[in-house]
This record gives structure tokens, C-alpha cells and sequence, in this order.
């Protein structure tokens, strides 16, 4: 698939981008161009290449292969500190500095802008104080982390990244841990802050339908033709009629739902 690379509304884009560990590729040819202000999901079955791809978009790890572009420049010549000013990452690994407290996990998100002491100013404050309450968790914030629940510590985690207030954020399964509820609501969060913020977010995902009616974008890993676009033009492009064995589930384009199939 065509698309515009380097310009100046797209935040993020790929070009025949290969990923993948050491030679070997776990997936080719991905092309996408993400602009301000959208939600974009990343969706696939289990072991295609999702969050490999998230960290290569992040650069914690390199790519393996065509051109990966942030602002139009090539992620590969930003320097690590100007690069954590516009991208920050929610992965799914255990953090490792549970002995912390809400409030000072999520002051951390400020430390590309702080000095070397670490001394906050009053705008990272405020930008703590925002993330905090965005993501309900005024209640917790002196609680230590290893008190939390997997979906509280998960909450947390994003509310970390809002608070570092880049330009693109990116979330690995940001809605593992959580309930029906709770999934919604950070979907729909993360939707607002897109919008609202004109951020580009970005996130992996196995809710798959949540993500059709909540994404403006998505990007389908399939392992051959690597789908971006709308989540309608995705439907109308079948490219969710063969993700899963049709003997087992089956896609209903009008719904935009998966069924068993009996
Ligand atoms: N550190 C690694 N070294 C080598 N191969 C890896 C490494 N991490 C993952 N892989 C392999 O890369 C492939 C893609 O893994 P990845 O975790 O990106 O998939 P995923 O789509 O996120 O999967 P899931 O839905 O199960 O979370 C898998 O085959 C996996 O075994």
C-alpha cells in the first residue's frame, strides 16, 4: 500500500518496514503514516510480530530493514533524550521499582525535562497532577505500587506515559489486566487524549472489536498483507474474514463483530 512518507502531518510512518530479531525478520513490507490526533491500533494473532513492532516503533530495539520516520526525520538519528521528548512507551514487562509510590512512578514520565538533581518545576507538577487524575487514581497515589492490582498498576503505567506529554505514545496490551469496564474506559481515554491533545497513539491489542469501533486507524498484521487504513476500509477490504481458521470463528462485516462458529 502506498503511502505519504515525511510529511509534515504525519507523526509517525513506516515504509516497507521489515522487524523482527537478529537476520531474521518475524514480519515484512509494513507500511503505515500515523498523523496527530489519531488512535491507531495494532492488531494480529498471537506471535505475528505485534509488540515486536511497538518496540521497534519506540526504537528498543532496531528495525530490520526500510524506513521508519518520526517528524519526518529517521527514528535512527534522534538522540536517546530527544527522542524520550516525543515517544514514550508503556510495555508489558514487571517494573522494576515496585517500592515506589503512584505519585513518584508517575513523576518519573518528567524525567527527559527534569535537570540532574530530578527537581520538578511547577509545569511537571501540574503534568503529574493531570495524568493522575485522568486516569482516576487520585485515591492511590501514596500507595506504594506493589500494593496495587495488575489493572491499578496498569493504570498507573499509562498514567506515567501521559504524564512525559509526548507526541506519540505508545502502549503494549495496555487492557491485558483489566475489566470489561475498566478496558472501555482507557480505550476511550486513550481515544479522548488523542483527539483533545492531538497526540498520535498507538497501541497492541486482542480487542479486536472494541478496537474497530474505537480506533481511527488500525494496522492488521497477517504475515502477508499487512493491512492500514480505517477500520471500515479494513472491513471493506475483507482483511478480518481470514485472521482466525473459519471452521472456528467468522467475521460479520455488518456488525463488525467475530462469531463462533457452530
Ligand atoms: N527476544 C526475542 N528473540 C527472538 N524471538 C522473539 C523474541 N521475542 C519474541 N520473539 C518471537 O517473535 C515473534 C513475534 O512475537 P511478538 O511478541 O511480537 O508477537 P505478538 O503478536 O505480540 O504476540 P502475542 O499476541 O502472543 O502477544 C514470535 O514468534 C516470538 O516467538
Amino acid at each position: 500500500m502506498a503511502v505519504a512518507l515525511h510529511t509534515k502531518h504525519n507523526t509517525l510512518t513506516a515504509a516497507n518496514l521489515s522487524i523482527g530479531y537478529g537476520k531474521k525478520a518475524i514480519a515484512e513490507n509494513i507500511n503505515f503514516a500515523l498523523a496527530p490526533g489519531e488512535l491507531t491500533a495494532i492488531v494480529g494473532i498471537n506471535g505475528i510480530g505485534k509488540s515486536t513492532l511497538l518496540r521497534t516503533l519506540g526504537n528498543a530495539q532496531p528495525d530490520l530493514g526500510g524506513c521508519l520516520a518520526v517528524k519526518g526525520k529517521p527514528i535512527v538519528s534522534y538522540a536517546p533524550l530527544e527522542l524520550s521528548a516525543e515517544i514514550s512507551m508503556v510495555l508489558t514487562e514487571p517494573i522494576a521499582s515496585k517500592n515506589l509510590s503512584v505519585l513518584e512512578l508517575v513523576a518519573l514520565g518528567r524525567q527527559p525535562y527534569t535537570n540532574w538533581l530530578g527537581t520538578l518545576t511547577d509545569t511537571d507538577k501540574q503534568k503529574i497532577k493531570d495524568a493522575i487524575s485522568s486516569l482516576e487514581l487520585d485515591e492511590l497515589q501514596h500507595k506504594k505500587c506493589y500494593e496495587l492490582s495488575d489493572g491499578q498498576l496498569q493504570r498507573v503505567m499509562v498514567a506515567r506515559a501521559f504524564a512525559q506529554d509526548t507526541s506519540i505514545i505508545l502502549l503494549d496490551e495496555p487492557t491485558t489486566h483489566l475489566d470489561l469496564y475498566h478496558k472501555i474506559q482507557i480505550l476511550k481515554l486513550l481515544r479522548s487524549i488523542a483527539h483533545t491533545t492531538q497526540k498520535t497513539v498507538v497501541f497492541t491489542t486482542h480487542e479486536i472489536e472494541m478496537a474497530i469501533q474505537l480506533c481511527d486507524k488500525m494496522v492488521l498484521l497477517d504475515g502477508k498483507n499487512n493491512y492500514f487504513g480505517q477500520p471500515c476500509e479494513l472491513i471493506e477490504q475483507k482483511a478480518f474474514e481470514s485472521l482466525f481458521p473459519s471452521d472456528t470463528v467468522s467475521f460479520d462485516p455488518k456488525t463488525g463483530s467475530f462469531r463462533i462458529t457452530k
